[in-house]
């Protein structure tokens, strides 16, 4: 269990975290998501003892490890570009951390043979651990450096961008494979992540960050439902953002009345591409079709709305279709509809 407390965090003027408060029960992993300069990296440095809080308080299993050095806290980690030792067969990189340990909490030579090898076909490496690093493949020198953090049996995996450097299908494996190892060892993991896909694909909780601050924890499935602000509707990809007018619980948007809890005035409503009923024009247009494209089994819709503003819409195709022509006249009514006061 690990319990970050109002953790601080300022470089000169600039507050890179603001009073953050997270905790992660044993056993979970944590995506920590967000956009560039958001303070991920510095929580990721600060939980491992390499960067120091200007204030706050960080638990690990009870225990107060504020003021206790990296190779204490029992932290592994795995960085984007975190380079393996060059001069050091795979096999030295992953016994690196047990050979560097004092004498009286050291393994023996047999036992550190032993557990690299194990480790060695935990990661799918057993052929290679007489090559140097220079002789392996991207996703290989990951797993060279997972196997390097799991050595000294962390009771916290700490994961930077892991697969950032990686191209789009090893990525997809390797992330995979991450997340069943994780599970299969009891591991508790916290990973940085810029991309929504893989957090929600891979995390049990979502920690979204902005501007040094959490603006909102949760599941996957709670998150993408009910993003808790502005924020993460737009971080969250595809939703699209509209101008609406508040008054006395009703938004009004382009003839629509959608309740709302926001305030009177000025509001900004979001919509998601797949939350629209396309209905019979017949009834009363209220938008114009610009472009349709045919994306597999759905339709793009992009739409001008009768008040002017554009949106995206996708709906369900069925094979054989006629796809509307540009210029059609549409009658659209949105399903799920979030509204914020326009200063959120
Ligand atoms: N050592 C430092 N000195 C000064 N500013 C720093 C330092 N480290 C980080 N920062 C600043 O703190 C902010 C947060 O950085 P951080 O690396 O934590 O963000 P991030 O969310 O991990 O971003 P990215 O996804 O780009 O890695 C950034 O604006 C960064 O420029």
């Amino acid at each position: 269990m690990i319990d970050l407390q109002q953790i601080h965090k300022t470089f000169g003027a600039f507050t890179a975290l603001d009073h953050v408060s997270l905790s992660i029960p044993r056993g979970r992993m944590v995506a920590l998501l967000g956009p560039s300069g958001s303070g991920k990296t510095t929580l990721l440095r600060i939980i491992a003892g390499l960067e120091h809080a200007d204030g706050g308080i960080i638990r690990l299993d009870g225990q107060d490890a504020t003021d206790l050095s990296a190779r204490d806290r029992r932290i592994g980690f795995v960085f984007q570009h975190y380079a393996l030792f060059r001069h050091m067969t795979v096999a030295d990189n992953v016994a690196f951390g047990l050979k560097v340990r004092p004498r009286d909490s050291r393994p023996s030579k047999d036992e550190i043979r032993e557990r690299v090898s194990t480790l060695l076909k935990l990661v799918h490496l057993d052929g290679l651990a007489g090559r140097y690093p220079t002789q392996l493949s991207g996703g290989q020198r990951q797993r060279v450096a997972l196997a390097r953090a799991l050595a000294v049996e962390p009771r916290l995996l700490l994961l930077d961008e892991p697969f950032g450097a990686l191209d789009a299908q090893v990525r997809k494996d390797l992330r995979r494979w991450m997340r069943r190892l994780h599970d299969d060892m009891g591991l508790t993991s916290v990973f940085v992540t810029h991309d929504q896909e893989e957090a929600l694909e891979l995390a049990d909780d979502v920690v979204v960050m902005s501007h040094g601050r959490i603006e909102q924890i949760g599941t996957p499935a709670d998150i993408y439902d009910n993003p808790a602000t502005p924020f993460v509707y737009q971080f969250l990809g595809n939703a699209t953002r509209l101008a609406a007018t508040v008054q006395g619980g009703t938004a009004h948007l382009n003839g629509w009345q959608i309740p709302a809890t926001a305030p009177d005035g000025a509001a900004v409503a979001f919509i998601r591409p797949h939350d629209w009923t396309l209905e019979d024009a017949a009834a009363g247009a209220n938008a114009t079709l610009r472009h349709a494209s045919v994306l597999g089994s759905s339709l793009r819709l992009d739409v001008t709305l009768e008040d002017g503003q554009d949106i995206e819409v996708d709906i369900r195709r069925d094979a054989g279709q006629a796809v509307p022509a540009a210029g059609s006249a549409l009658r659209l009514t949105p399903n799920r509809v979030a509204v914020f006061p326009a200063t959120a």
